[in-house]
């Protein structure tokens, strides 16, 4: 037993000198990582609110570089591979999901401990959250004005304003595939949010009427609806929460709060991937 415990698996050939080599620590940056969780009060929550904010963003880091690879790859028609990215998008956004249990277990008077040190900082200034939604389609330019002061950030926000939208991309991938989409959609100005098109329901009506004849396009639709259905779970949890931890307070970053939040989940991404279950 005790043996065991103290087995030496130098012994087998494993590293131990890193002296001058790279390890584990030097690959993955953790000094920066791990150095960078600085709680502003004695609050024991503050670091779990840190570091559940930190990895949201870590993972909503990588939300954005697969849904950028999922774009190109429609683009290209290349759609193997956009399924297999729009799928671990999805998986993604779980894993954002089942982290609102951790943050859960926060209770209201908990958070009252550090909540007056946040100042007006919030969550609705992440750039990298408005950034996904403009990445999906969501456009408001409202949102960026948050980020007027930070010239790299605001740059990349307005960069993306300048791109079609994934579903942008899936709207001409279709046309591409045969199905009639409405031309002035597919040449709209891509940089404002796409509006509910009667058109676009019945070309997705094509689509879903006869899937046998565009299966690969079908696929792709439903991993979109797909990612949006998680989407939305993501702000229900996090409405949920919020009202559970503040209850009806106003947000630190001005809103309403919860009544900001409940609004929010009136957003539609891809409105007509959803109206054409009515018309089937
Ligand atoms: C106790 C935990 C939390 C509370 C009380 C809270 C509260 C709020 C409130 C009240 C807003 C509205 C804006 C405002 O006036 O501040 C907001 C927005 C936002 N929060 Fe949180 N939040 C919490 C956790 C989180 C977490 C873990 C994330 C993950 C990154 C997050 C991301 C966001 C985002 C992205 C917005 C903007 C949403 C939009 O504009 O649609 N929040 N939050
Ligand atoms: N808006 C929150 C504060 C908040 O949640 C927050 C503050 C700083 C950094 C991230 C935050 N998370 C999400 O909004 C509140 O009103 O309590």
């Amino acid at each position: 037993m005790s043996e065991e415990r103290n087995y030496d698996p130098s012994t087998e050939g494993a590293a131990m000198d890193f002296d001058g080599r790279m390890s584990y620590g030097d690959y993955l940056c953790l000094e920066g990582v791990l150095g960078a969780q600085n709680p502003r009060t004695d609050a024991h929550d503050e670091m779990l609110f840190i570091i559940q904010h930190q990895t949201s963003e870590l993972w909503m880091k990588l939300a954005i570089h697969e849904i950028g690879a999922a774009r190109a790859a429609i683009q290209s028609d290349q759609l193997q591979p956009a399924m297999k990215t729009l799928a671990r998008v999805s998986r993604i956004f779980e894993q954002l999901n089942s982290a609102w249990d951790v943050l859960r277990t926060m209770t209201p008077a908990d958070y009252t401990h550090f909540r007056r040190k946040l100042g007006q900082s919030s969550g609705f200034q992440s750039w990298q959250y408005r950034m996904i939604e403009y990445a999906l389609g969501n456009r408001n330019h409202a949102m960026i004005r948050p980020h007027a002061h930070v010239p790299g950030i605001l740059a990349k926000l307005e960069d993306e304003l300048t791109k079609p939208s994934l579903y942008d991309e899936a709207l001409r991938l279709a046309k591409r595939r045969g199905v009639d989409m409405p031309e002035a959609v597919l040449s709209r100005d891509v940089q404002h949010t796409h509006e509910l098109s009667e058109g676009v329901i019945a070309g997705w009506k094509q689509v879903y009427e006869a899937p046998e004849e565009h299966w690969a396009l079908y696929e792709v639709a439903e991993k979109l609806v797909d990612l949006e259905d998680y989407f939305r779970r993501w702000r229900f949890n996090h409405v949920t929460t919020v009202e559970r931890v503040i209850g009806l307070k106003r947000g630190t970053g001005g809103t309403g709060g919860t009544s900001y939040l409940k609004r929010m989940l009136e957003v539609e991404l891809f409105p007509e991937l959803w109206r054409v279950r009515t018309e089937l």
